[in-house]
């Protein structure tokens, strides 16, 4: 389809949906040198950061799928996505799990409610009134609800994520229904899930103060491009449309990207990601400087004794690459590394992060710098779990440091106005108001000045980034 038609379509889709398309309407979806990989999204204005560029209405938002044998985890309503603890059976009868009549009655589950019914969902004889497999199906089925009328060349359009493998959601449909698929509904459902894979989106949404992750199909962001320095962040709104800023300046005709991948994660990890679930290696400027802009973040310390150098790939995008250190030019292959890798993640995994004299220690006694990504997933886990009120002075001030860590490790990085900036300057502003909450009365004018200048600052900064969800209690983040 020619690059006009499909602006044309997308841009109509949502002005249709309520996506708001003016005022925010500064980008076009194109292809040639302008995109780093077929077709992408590049801006025909400047935006500043903080600008808001799209407002995204998704085509689909399902839940995730659960295990098969329905243990370990809980189902979210399948209408309104809050938590169940107690899961029962939509009284419609399509055996998704609702949370009662109100969401059982919603004109948005009615369709599927109906189309379900009428394949005969299996009962079990545990009499579980609701069904896994019908769940896990989800995505499937709410991919028939475009395929008719006018936005049903989004099946034609967007990508497809190649495989030969069966469709894990219309299989599961397929066990756990009496009656047959129609053929072109198979199809449709296939093709879905297949575009789904390619394209789809973590949607987080807020449910009583508890973040819960759902998938998204958004039009505009399926054309996004991956960079792993992306000029954009985004958030949702109550009814889950996409919300994409300006993270770092954008000019006119450059190209609008987000990242598909944790940004904080090294090149290794990144590219590992990228290519098992998006089938494709990254080579941004990122990508290519072994040093990751000066962090070194993929670094382990240098094995030979007293050397004070990190180890590094010579060649970051090449898996099997040699890694050297600078300081001491040590070779070291990169099967030694992994095994180097395995060992300090199972340290890791023993390790207590809440008392940081230990933790310092361990770090110390085995070599291993702040930064490596195993440190950096250890101290997110105590930035977000620990509760400041229970800290003791010591963990306080020790979680004080490691956002100011982190956060001018988000700024090397070069991720401008980032989600996990404002989630950090979040947590931070909560440790700084505790601190003054126990000592405020022993501080003096200029201390008190120091304090509220970094509080408003922290402010500005979290609302800027966060916005729709800035009162998230984020130690809820499942
Ligand atoms: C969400 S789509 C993006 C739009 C896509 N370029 C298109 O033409 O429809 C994701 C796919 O785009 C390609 N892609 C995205 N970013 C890329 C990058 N930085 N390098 C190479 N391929 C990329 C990959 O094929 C990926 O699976």
């Amino acid at each position: 389809m020619e690059m006009n038609a499909i602006n044309d379509c997308v841009k109509n889709y949502l002005s249709h949906c309520g996506g708001g398309i003016k005022g925010y309407g500064g980008w076009t979806i194109s292809t040639g040198s302008e995109t780093v990989a077929g077709r992408g999204v590049v801006a025909t204005r400047d935006y500043s950061v903080g600008d808001v560029i799209f407002v995204d209405v998704p085509l689909i938002v399902s839940p995730r799928a659960l295990g098969t044998d329905g243990t370990g985890s809980w189902p979210v309503c399948a209408v309104c996505y809050s938590e169940m603890t107690t899961p029962t059976g939509c009284p419609g009868g399509c055996r998704l799990p609702v949370c009662g009549r109100q969401c059982a009655d919603r004109p948005e589950h009615r369709d599927e409610c109906r189309y379900v019914r009428q394949l005969r969902p299996k009962t079990k004889s545990d009499g579980q009134t609701w069904s896994v497999g019908i769940y896990n199906a989800i995505t499937a089925v709410r991919g028939l609800s475009i395929k008719d009328g006018k936005y049903r060349f989004f099946l034609d359009v967007l990508q497809k994520k190649s495989t030969d493998k069966l469709t894990f959601e219309v299989e599961e449909l397929k066990r756990n229904i009496s009656m047959e698929l129609d053929k072109e509904d198979e199809q449709i459902m296939v093709t879905t899930c297949k575009i789904m894979d390619a394209n789809c989106f973590e949607t987080i949404v807020n449910r009583s103060n508890k973040l819960i992750s759902l998938k998204g199909l958004y039009p505009v962001a399926a054309f996004m491009n991956h960079c792993c320095v992306p000029n954009t962040m985004h958030n949702f709104n109550e009814k889950l449309q996409m919300i994409a800023k300006a993270s770092l300046p954008i000019y006119k005709g450059q190209e609008i990207t987000t990242s598909y991948t944790y940004s904080i994660w090294p090149t290794s990890l990144r590219q590992n990601h990228l290519l098992t679930s998006k089938q494709f290696i990254c080579t941004c400027i990122r990508c290519c400087d072994t040093e990751e802009f000066g962090t070194k973040l993929a670094a382990l310390n240098c094995i030979v004794k007293n050397c004070e150098g990190r180890i590094l790939p010579i060649n970051p995008l090449d898996k099997k690459s040699i890694w050297q250190c600078k300081m001491c030019t040590k070779l070291v292959s990169s099967t030694e590394m992994l095994c180097f890798y395995k060992d300090v993640e199972t340290l890791m995994k023993s390790i207590s992060v809440f008392c940081p004299k230990s933790f310092e220690a361990i770090l110390k006694s085995f070599n291993i710098h702040k930064d490596s990504p195993f440190v950096i997933d250890l101290r997110l886990k105590f930035i977000w779990k620990s509760k400041n009120n229970s800290l003791n002075l010591e963990q306080l001030l020790y979680k004080e440091k490691l956002c100011m860590e982190m956060l001018d490790l988000v700024r090397k990085l070069r991720l401008g106005q980032c989600r996990l900036l404002g989630l950090i300057s979040l947590e931070l502003l909560k440790v700084i108001r505790e601190k003054a909450y126990r000592f405020r009365r022993n501080w003096n004018t200029k201390t008190l000045n120091v304090f509220e200048g970094q509080i408003s600052k922290l402010k500005e900064i979290y609302t800027s980034v966060l916005d729709e969800d800035a009162n998230l209690d984020n130690n809820n983040i499942q």
